[in-house]
């Protein structure tokens, strides 16, 4: 059977470690990382995200600003709080919560952020420096799956990785990532012919294509380890239940190691939020990113 990758305890970890430079940030450059998260409408699901991260951001010591708009808001508005927070000295990380409303517009909306207070890695900026010079924000669901994955594997040179999904928040900055970190990286998606040959291929297998339990067992090279991004509910039995993208059971029969749904990916994504967060802080603040 598979080694379980415990996306809780990697997140508690990097959170207790985070409180303690919170700490000495503020004892020592009389700093304390602010993030604001906007919401927009009343999607329960990001409710659930939204409510996670604000409870997260202070437990580490961090001053959280929750703003919480009806799902008719314009475009205008969005974007004049977005104006108000980029010139607000106490925030140091923004947070537009996705999906937005069919009628606002995502892409103006995420490059309306500052991009040295964008949290998330949207922004062109970033986008661009993590496939140039790899120096900008990394987005938080493919930084905590690095950060699993090299934990769990040590140094991932030459390892053949295969990302089932082409999503600018996950598919292709994870792609990014693991080309940085020396593998051999191929991006599956919805087109790509003969796909259970391909995974069989990877190493490495990340599972990003939100389709509930479509990766089977029989598609894992034996030992892989496998990420599973996937948040999927499903009516099961009568009760609605949280899925991935991999089919659990048969995969970890197979795989080496497998991160859970729930309790894998997902409060990692919380965590390096936090992370972000500290260290834009840090940024805008001219502390040196290798000082605490
Ligand atoms: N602006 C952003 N919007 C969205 C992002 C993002 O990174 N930035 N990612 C997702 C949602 N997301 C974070 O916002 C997120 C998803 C899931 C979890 C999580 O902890 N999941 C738990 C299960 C929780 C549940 O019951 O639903 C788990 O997997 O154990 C955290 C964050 C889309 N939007």
């Amino acid at each position: 059977m598979a080694t379980v990758i415990n996306g809780k305890e990697h997140a508690q970890q990097l959170r207790d470690n985070l409180a303690i430079e919170v700490s000495k940030l503020k004892s020592d450059h009389a700093l304390v990382p602010g993030l604001a998260v906007v919401l927009v409408g009343e999607d329960p699901a990001s409710q659930i995200y939204v409510r996670n991260k604000a409870k997260q951001t202070v437990e580490v010591g961090m001053k959280s600003f929750e703003h919480r708009l009806d799902t008719d808001t314009d475009e205008v508005t969005l974007l004049d709080l977005i104006a108000s927070l980029n010139a607000d000295d106490a925030v140091h990380g923004i947070l537009v919560q996705l999906p937005l409303p069919p009628h606002i517009d995502e892409f103006k909306v995420i490059n309306a952020v500052s991009h040295d207070k964008d949290v998330d890695g949207f922004h062109l900026m970033n986008v661009g420096r993590l496939n140039t010079d790899g120096g900008g924000v990394v987005p938080c669901t493919p930084l905590g799956s690095l950060m699993m994955l090299k934990s769990q594997l040590g140094d991932l040179t030459g390892l053949n990785a295969v990302i089932v999904g082409r999503s600018n928040i996950v598919g292709k900055p994870m792609a990014a990532l693991l080309l940085k970190a020396n593998c051999t990286v191929t991006i599956a998606h919805s087109r790509t012919k003969n796909l259970e040959e391909l995974c069989r291929t990877a190493d490495i297998l990340v599972a990003a294509v939100g389709r509930p339990r479509m990766i089977q067992g029989d598609w894992i090279k034996p030992g892989a380890t496998v990420i599973d991004v996937g948040i999927n509910r499903i009516e099961e039995n009568g009760a609605t239940k949280l899925v991935g993208d991999v089919d659990y059971l048969s995969a970890s029969e197979v795989a080496g190691a497998i991160t859970p749904v729930p309790g894998g990916v997902g409060p990692m994504t919380i965590a390096c939020l936090l992370h972000n967060t500290v260290q834009q802080a840090k940024r805008i603040a001219g502390i040196d990113l290798s000082d605490q």
